[in-house]
C-alpha cells in the first residue's frame, strides 16, 4: 500500500449537485493538430488543459507550431522541424496522431513516451507510414514506443490499408494529417472489427469543418482530398467520458446529478451514456443544455455491447460491480492496448474487494458479491482510479492508489468528485 493512497468518499444520502466538466481530451487534440497544419492562426476556446493535451502543445511546439496556452489556446502554424523528440507520455492521442505529422518535418522526430506506454500497440499505423514511403525506424519491440520516423517534408500519399482493431486512433491519425499529403489519402481498413467509430466520425467531421473534403461513404474506407486545412475559431465540448462518473454516481447512491454544457448532438462516444444509463435504472432528462441523470441507488445489471464507447467502459463496469443482477460488457477486446491492461486491472482490483469479475475474450462478466474495502491500484490508468472513486462511494474503506494519475484527462478530479458530495459524506 502507498502512502498517497485516496481514501475515497462514501456517499451519506442522495445526491444533488452540479458538475462541470472541463473540455474534451479528443476534440482538443484533435483541434491542436488540425490548427497546427491549418493555412493561419486559429483560437481554441475551453481547451482541456490536461496532462494528454498538454503533452500535445509541446510536442507540436517542438515540431515549429506556435502554441500559447491560456483561456483560449493560440496556434500559429509554422514550418515543420525535425531533428527534436516528442514525448507522447501515456496518450494515444500523441503517440497514435503525430507521427503522420512528423512524416511531414523536414528531419528524424524521435518519440518517445512513459514506460506504460511502451506496451500499447502502434505497429499497424507505423506499417502504414511505411508503406507511404515514409521511413520509421523501430528503437525497441517492433511496433512499440520508442521509434524514429524520418521526415522528409513532404509525403506523397495515395492509398493505404490498416488494421484499425486495435484502435482507431491509427485511422483517425492518418487521416488528420491526409489534406496536407500530396494526393490526400485514402485509408481502407482490413481488420475483423472496428473499436470507436464514433472517434473516427469525430475525426471526419472536425476535417470537414476545416474545409477538408472526407468521402466516408464506403463502410470501412475513408478518402481525404489534399487541400488547405482553414484556421478556425472553435470551441470544445465538455468531456463527455469524463463525465459519466459523475453521472454513473447519480445511479450508485441516488439522487441527481447536473452536467451543463452538454451538446444537442455530439462525435463524442459520452453522447451514448444517457441511454447507457437509462439501461442500468436511471433516468436521463436533456433541459436546454443541461443533462440530468437521476437514481435510486439500485443499479440495474444489463448486457452491454460497448464497442463504440470503449473509453466509459472501465467506468460502466465499476458501476455494474454494484448492480443486483449479473452483467456482461462485450466488444472491448481492444482495451487490453488502453493505458493498461483494463480487462485485467478491473478483474483484480474488482476481485481484489470481494466482487465477481472474470474476463471473457472480448470482455468482462460482472456478478453482484457482497464488497469489503482496500487498495484500488489505479496502473497509472485515469480511468482506473476514477472506477476505484465510484465503487468508494458505497464501500466503505476503498483507498485509491495514484489519484494523481486522474490528472491525464481530469487534474481537478478529486476537487470535483469532493464537490458533488458536498455535505453528503459519511463520517
Ligand atoms: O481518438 C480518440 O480521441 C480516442 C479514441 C479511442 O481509442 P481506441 O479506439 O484505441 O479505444 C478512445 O478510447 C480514446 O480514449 C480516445
Ligand atoms: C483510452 C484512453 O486514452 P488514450 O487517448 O490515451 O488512448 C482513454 O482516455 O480512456
Amino acid at each position: 500500500m502507498t502512502s498517497t493512497a485516496w481514501p475515497a468518499p462514501v456517499a451519506d444520502g442522495p445526491l444533488d449537485a452540479t458538475v462541470e466538466v472541463p473540455g474534451s481530451k479528443s476534440l482538443s487534440n484533435r483541434y491542436l493538430v488540425l490548427a497546427a497544419l491549418a493555412d493561419g492562426p486559429s483560437r481554441l476556446r475551453a481547451m482541456l488543459s490536461s496532462r494528454d493535451t498538454r503533452l500535445m502543445g509541446a510536442a507540436l511546439e517542438t515540431l515549429g507550431v506556435g502554441v500559447e496556452t491560456g483561456t483560449d489556446w493560440l496556434v500559429t502554424p509554422g514550418a515543420l522541424r525535425g531533428h527534436v523528440t516528442v514525448d507522447c507520455g501515456l496518450a494515444g492521442t500523441v503517440m497514435r496522431f503525430l507521427p503522420p505529422v512528423a512524416a511531414l518535418a523536414d528531419g528524424p522526430v524521435h518519440f518517445k513516451g512513459d514506460v506504460e506506454a511502451l506496451a500499447r500497440p502502434m505497429g499497424p499505423i507505423l506499417d502504414a507510414l511505411r508503406a507511404l514511403g515514409v521511413r520509421v525506424d523501430d528503437e525497441g519491440e517492433p511496433g512499440r514506443l520508442p521509434f524514429t520516423v524520418h521526415g522528409e517534408g513532404a509525403v506523397r500519399g495515395g492509398a493505404v490499408d490498416v488494421d484499425a482493431s486495435g484502435s482507431s486512433q491509427f485511422v483517425s491519425g492518418l487521416l488528420l494529417a491526409a489534406p496536407r499529403f500530396e494526393r490526400g489519402l485514402t485509408v481502407r481498413h482490413t481488420g475483423a472489427t472496428l473499436p470507436s467509430v464514433p472517434h473516427i466520425e469525430m475525426t471526419v467531421a472536425l476535417l470537414r469543418t476545416a474545409g477538408v473534403e472526407v468521402d466516408d461513404s464506403v463502410p470501412g474506407t475513408w478518402r481525404v482530398e489534399p487541400g488547405p486545412v482553414a484556421a478556425r475559431d472553435v470551441r470544445v465540448e465538455p468531456d463527455l467520458s469524463n463525465a459519466a462518473p459523475f453521472l454513473c454516481a447519480a445511479l450508485a447512491v441516488g439522487g441527481t446529478v447536473r452536467v451543463p454544457g452538454w451538446p444537442a448532438s455530439t462525435t463524442q462516444p459520452g453522447g451514448l451514456l444517457p441511454g447507457i444509463l437509462e439501461q442500468l435504472g436511471g433516468t436521463a432528462r436533456l433541459d436546454g443544455d443541461v443533462l440530468t441523470v437521476s437514481g435510486t441507488g439500485a443499479v440495474r445489471g444489463a448486457d452491454l455491447d460497448l464497442h463504440a464507447a470503449g473509453e466509459i467502459a472501465p467506468t460502466i463496469a465499476a458501476l455494474l460491480v454494484l448492480a443486483d443482477f449479473p452483467s456482461r460488457l462485450r466488444g472491448i477486446a481492444h482495451l487490453r492496448g488502453h493505458e493498461t491492461d483494463r480487462l485485467a486491472a478491473l478483474t483484480a482490483e474488482i476481485t481484489r474487494l470481494g466482487g465477481r469479475c472474470a474476463e471473457t475474450a472480448d470482455g468482462l462478466r460482472i456478478e453482484p458479491a457482497p464488497l469489503t474495502g482496500g487498495e484500488w491500484r489505479s496502473y497509472a490508468d485515469h480511468r482506473m482510479a476514477t472506477a476505484g472513486a465510484l465503487i468508494g462511494l458505497r464501500v466503505p474503506g476503498v483507498l485509491v492508489e495514484d489519484v494523481a494519475t486522474t490528472a491525464k484527462t481530469l487534474p481537478d478530479f478529486v476537487g470535483l468528485w469532493t464537490g458533488m458530495l458536498g455535505a453528503r459524506v459519511a463520517a
